[in-house]
């Protein structure tokens, strides 16, 4: 049976490969492509079963909504779907139990990786940070994978029991220390050259493990839009990240 997607942001720069992705892949059709300008209808009308999100942050909440309420299930690549908008997005979940929703903060295999490697690390070290290198034309900061890493590093730890991250900092009138997710600390980085990467620095007495990610293509995130894609239809309510489609969670 073939799966009918509609993507929505198509000619950005991740719903645009994405319909190339897409349509490359068996199984799938790209039914109906959603822009700037372009009635939302358009997913209803098309008959789409799943609706791959890729629009800017500003506007996505709104359409995910839309879509759980016309009974189309979801896939949200954009970021910035943690605390109130992911609450929204459950409560309208729950007045739609046939509607699958499928939060990824990151599509890509490494970054999803990266993640897990992280939180099991975090509570084994005394400190943590974590740096987010993007492109200079990325809307939002942090990142909305570098706000997840923090979620689960700082889940992990207050399991743990660990103590909160040392830092004697009492004067920084300009921000130099950067933001702070659950209470770990985020730098966000925009620089020509970067795609998205991401490095988490743990750091105990005379050492220091580095975990770091790159993704230096867009490409890279298209097996995890795919998979994304095929499988949220399993998945009941709403799942936030890609682990549990790919079987890290089993
Ligand atoms: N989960 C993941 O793995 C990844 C997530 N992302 C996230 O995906 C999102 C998009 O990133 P990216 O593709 O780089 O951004 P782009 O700005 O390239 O793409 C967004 C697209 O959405 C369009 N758009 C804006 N408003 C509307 C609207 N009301 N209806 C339909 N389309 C609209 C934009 O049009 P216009 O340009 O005219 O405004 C643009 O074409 C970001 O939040 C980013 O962080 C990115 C990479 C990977
Ligand atoms: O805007 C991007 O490019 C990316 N956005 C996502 C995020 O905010 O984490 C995923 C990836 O980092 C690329």
């Amino acid at each position: 049976m073939t799966t009918r997607v509609a993507v929505l942001g198509a000619q950005g720069r991740m719903g645009s490969t994405s319909v190339t992705a897409l349509e490359a892949a068996e199984g799938l059709e790209v039914v109906a492509q959603v822009d700037v300008g372009d009635p939302i209808e358009r997913v209803t009308e098309q008959e789409a079963d799943v609706a791959l999100v890729f629009t800017t942050p500003d506007v996505a909440l709104e359409q995910v909504l839309w879509c759980v309420e016309q009974g189309v299930h979801v896939v949200v690549g954009t970021s910035g779907f943690d605390g109130d908008r992911l609450r929204a997005v459950r409560e309208a979940v729950e007045q739609r139990t046939d509607v699958s929703v499928l939060v990824v903060p990151n599509f890509s295999i490494g970054a999803v990786l990266l993640m897990r490697f992280a939180a099991t690390a975090a509570p084994f070290f005394e400190s943590v940070e974590i740096i987010e290198m993007h492109h200079p034309a990325k809307v939002d900061a942090p990142s909305g994978t570098a706000v997840r890493t923090a979620e689960l590093v700082a889940a992990a730890r207050a399991e743990a029991g660990s103590d909160p991250v040392p830092d004697a900092t009492t004067t920084d009138p300009e921000g130099a220390r950067g933001a702070k997710v659950d209470g770990i600390t985020v730098h966000a980085v925009r620089s020509r050259g970067f795609v998205a990467s991401q490095e988490v620095l743990l750091g105990g007495e005379g050492e220091i493990l580095s975990l770091r990610h790159d993704s230096s293509t867009r490409e890279s995130f298209m097996p995890g839009v795919v998979t994304a894609v095929r499988h949220v239809a399993d998945r009941p309510g709403v799942t936030v990240g890609l682990d549990a489609v790919l079987g890290l969670d089993a």
